[in-house]
Parts: structure tokens; sequence; C-alpha cells
């Protein structure tokens, strides 16, 4: 698959279908709004695979209808579950680690949550799988987990020429437990898939952290929702050692909260138009790391109200910059960064992101491609960007498949008229309902 192409296996039901252009227009004034954010993408898949494992009934609410929560599910339906879907709500019967069906093929979609979530979740069951992703997952890294795993007792088979991808034949009769050392420096949810199978181990699991963990914040979120779910863990606020009991999960009620990442392109929307928007459904408290955008977006000049309902941003005349940001914390916002960038009066450096490369398109890549494209002066390093002010030109974009790209992209064209965007159906990975909420907010964007 060339990387424009993108890869319609993996839009489900829940998708935005048959859009072939997204074209957004310039508002005539400032964006003035207050907004509800969906479900996160990254506290749904895990509440369902922890769920899944648990014993007894758990009830979900405030569910992400997206094609990331919509495979998560099908696969689960695959393995046998019963999994009840009522708008925002899911109930789903626990099978306390015994996977009812043992064969067969189990398709992550494009999720890399559920890709790493799911695999390291069947190995600590009994059964014989292929387990395989979308063209995109299937080439994005796996090879530290499949590696633990094995390490934990789990006889995995590459079924491509590459060892350290999806798919992947995986034959196990559980996880021997035991300790673990790992390599957080390509992806979290490597240390989080292991994690949320440790509890179904036959002994405790100990997991050593051999460098650093990039977006440290989705370990805290995983180890938050599995002592939620009943989990017994040690752990210090550094993350390099860990150690989870094999006591297995509890069924229970669990509320979903609003997805972060979502959330920054509306206050990025005001950011750009030196508007206001708040969101009135998030917590400067999640734990959900891209609520710190926030923070970048003040540093760029706007003013953030994070103590009253909600969190609001409202944008200044003149966005700021020169100056160096690492995003590896937050690092899904990346794209966002990049794209206001032309619009703030000095460059802006964006470091430390190498791990974003693998993710649903070359991030980094397409920042430049787009920008280059859009007449816009960005350097490209292994690890970041950097991007110069300039008034980008309306052009036709690529959406390299990649929801945040699109999202992204969509917000550069409140500044720039006659931007149009190919394929803007990627936004449904995580928010099918994008282009709806910003039309909530005042936005006119034409889907044909
Ligand atoms: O655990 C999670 O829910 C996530 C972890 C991060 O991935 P990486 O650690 O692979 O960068 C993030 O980019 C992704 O959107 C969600
Ligand atoms: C990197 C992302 O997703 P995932 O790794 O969960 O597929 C993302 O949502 O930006």
């Amino acid at each position: 698959m060339s990387e424009h192409e993108a890869d319609l296996q993996a839009r489900s039901p829940w998708a935005l279908h048959d859009v072939k252009t997204a074209t957004i227009e310039p508002p005539d004034g400032p964006i003035e709004a207050d907004v509800l954010i969906p479900g996160s993408k990254s506290f749904t898949n895990r509440a369902l695979i922890v769920a899944a494992l648990a014993q007894g009934t758990s009830r979900l609410s405030g569910l992400l209808r997206s094609d990331d929560a919509y495979w998560c599910i099908e696969a689960l339906r695959a393995l046998g579950l019963s999994v009840d879907v009522d708008g925002e709500f899911v109930t789903i019967q626990g099978v306390d680690g015994i996977w009812p069906n043992t064969q067969g093929r189990v398709y992550t979609g494009a999720g890399g949550t559920t890709a790493r979530f799911l695999t390291s979740a069947l190995a600590a069951g009994a059964g014989d799988w292929f387990v395989e992703g979308s063209k995109r997952m299937n080439e994005r890294p796996m090879g530290v987990l499949l590696t633990a795993l094995q390490a934990l007792g789990a006889d995995i088979t590459p079924q491509s020429e590459r060892p350290d991808t999806l798919p992947i034949r995986l034959k196990t009769t559980g996880l021997h437990g035991g300790r673990v050392q790992m390599s957080g420096a390509v992806s979290s949810q490597f240390i989080s898939g292991v994690l949320i199978a440790a509890p179904y181990a036959k002994a405790p699991v100990a997991i050593e952290i051999v460098d650093h963990i990039v977006q440290r914040a989705y370990v805290h979120i995983t180890l938050d929702m599995m002592r939620e779910f009943g989990a017994v863990i040690e752990a210090d606020e550094s993350l390099s050692a860990m150690r989870v009991a094999a006591t297995g999960y509890k069924g229970r009620e669990y509320e979903i909260e609003a997805d972060a990442s979502t959330a920054c392109y509306f206050w990025a929307a005001a950011a750009l138009t030196g508007g206001r928007v708040r969101v009135q459904n998030l917590s400067y408290q999640t734990r959900q790391p891209d609520v710190r955008f926030v923070d970048v977006l003040a540093r760029m000049g706007c003013v953030v109200d994070k103590d009253g309902h909600g969190i609001e941003v409202r944008g200044p005349k003149q966005l700021q910059g020169g100056f160096t940001v690492s995003m590896k914390e937050m690092s899904d916002q990346t794209l966002t960064l990049a794209f206001l960038a032309p619009f703030a009066d000095a460059p802006i450096d964006i470091i430390e992101v190498e791990h974003i490369r693998h993710h649903e398109s070359d991030r980094l890549a397409a920042i430049c491609e787009t920008l280059r494209k859009m007449g816009i002066r960005v350097e490209e390093r292994a690890d970041g960007v950097t991007v110069y002010p300039g008034q980008p030109q309306g052009v036709r974009l690529s959406s390299y498949d990649d929801h945040r790209v699109a999202m992204a992209q969509a917000i550069m064209g409140l500044r720039v008229a006659n931007l149009s965007i190919d394929d803007p159906g990627c936004v449904s990975k995580t928010c099918p309902m994008f282009f709806d909420k910003l039309r909530e907010i005042g936005v006119n964007a034409h889907l044909v």
C-alpha cells in the first residue's frame, strides 16, 4: 500500500463513509463556543479489554463509538464474548481470563491499543489464534511486546517476513509470570499491554524498564484502571519497575472520560481564530497527557482557564513562537502544534518525537510534506521538526489515512481559504463525528 492509499477495510460501520473531500471555510470572525467531547479512545479500549478479562459483568458508560472501539468489540465477540452495545453504554460478560473461542482469526483494525492490549490479553488465556491488523497496523512495531510475551511463556510465530509485526500466530496455555525487561522507547503501549494481561498470569509479573517510556502517562492510565478493576500493583511514580499480582480483575460499573486528544483540535480552533472554546467535560486533573497541550497554547499567547467548569482556551490576536518544545509526553498533538506553528510570529522547534514515525502514518514526514505543499518552510530531523512562520496556501491535501493528520489539517483550514482534505473519513479511527462537532462550534465544513 502506498502511504497515501487508505485501507478502507479498517473503516467500521461506525465510520464516516462515502466522503471523498472535506473543505473548510475560514470563518468570518473568532470561533466562540462551548463543546462536549466524545469518550476517550484510550479509556474505551482499556475498559473493554479489562472488562472482558474480568470475572463477572461490567457496565461501561461514555463509550467512544469509533473504528478503534468497534474493532475491539468485534474482536471480543469473535472470541465468544457477549458484548452488548446500547448507544454509549456497553455491557460485557467477563470470562475471568478464559477465552470461550480458543481458535480463529482476531482482527484488530488500525488501533494500536487493540493490537497491543488484546494480543497480550489473549496470551494470558489459552488458545491458538491468527492475529492481524489493518495494513498500517501490520507494519507498526510489536517486537518489544512479542518478545516480552514469549519470555513470559507465549508461543508466537510471525506470519510475514517481519519478525516484529503482526500478523502472528499466537499459541498459548497462559503466561507463567516472572521478571521481564522491556524498552518503552518506541511505544508505551507495549508496557500497558503486558500490564493489562499480568493479573491473569500464573504467578506475579515484574516488569523492569531498561530505558525510558514515551508517553508515560498512558501507563499510569493503565495502572489506575487496573486497580479500579481490582488488580494489585506495586509501582512508583517513575515507572522504572512494576509488579502485578496474579489476582485477576473484578467486573464493575465504569464511566469512560472524554477524550483529551480530541479536545485539543477544538482548543486549537480558539487559538487560531482569536476566539474562545470551552470544553465542558474535561478536567485538567485527568491523567490523559494531551490535556497539557493547553500549556503549549498558553506559551503561544493563549489565555487558559483550567479552574472553572471544564477547560477554556482564548486565542490571542497573534500567536507567539520562538521556542523549543518536547512533545514526547503528548506526542499525539505534534501535528496540531506543527499546523498552528506557521501562524506564530517566530519559528517553533518540536523535539523528541521520533516514535511518531511509527504511528498511523510517519507523522513527521506527513507534517513536512503537508506544510511544504502549502509553501511553508519546515526543517525535518530524525526526532522532530522546525516550522517557520508564513501564510499557508490553500491546496488539496492528503490525509495519509491518519485521523490526526486530517483533524489537524482541518483546523488549519480556519485560516486558509480553499484548503481541501482527501479522504476525511479517516477521522473515524477516533472521532467519526469530528466534522459534525466542527459545525457545532460554527465552522462551515463541506463534505462531498
Ligand atoms: O495507551 C494509549 O492509549 C496510547 C498510547 C500512546 O501511544 P504510544 O505510546 O505508542 O506512542 C498514544 O500515542 C496513543 O494514541 C494512545
Ligand atoms: C497513535 C495513535 O493511536 P494508536 O497508537 O492507539 O493506534 C493516535 O491515536 O494518535
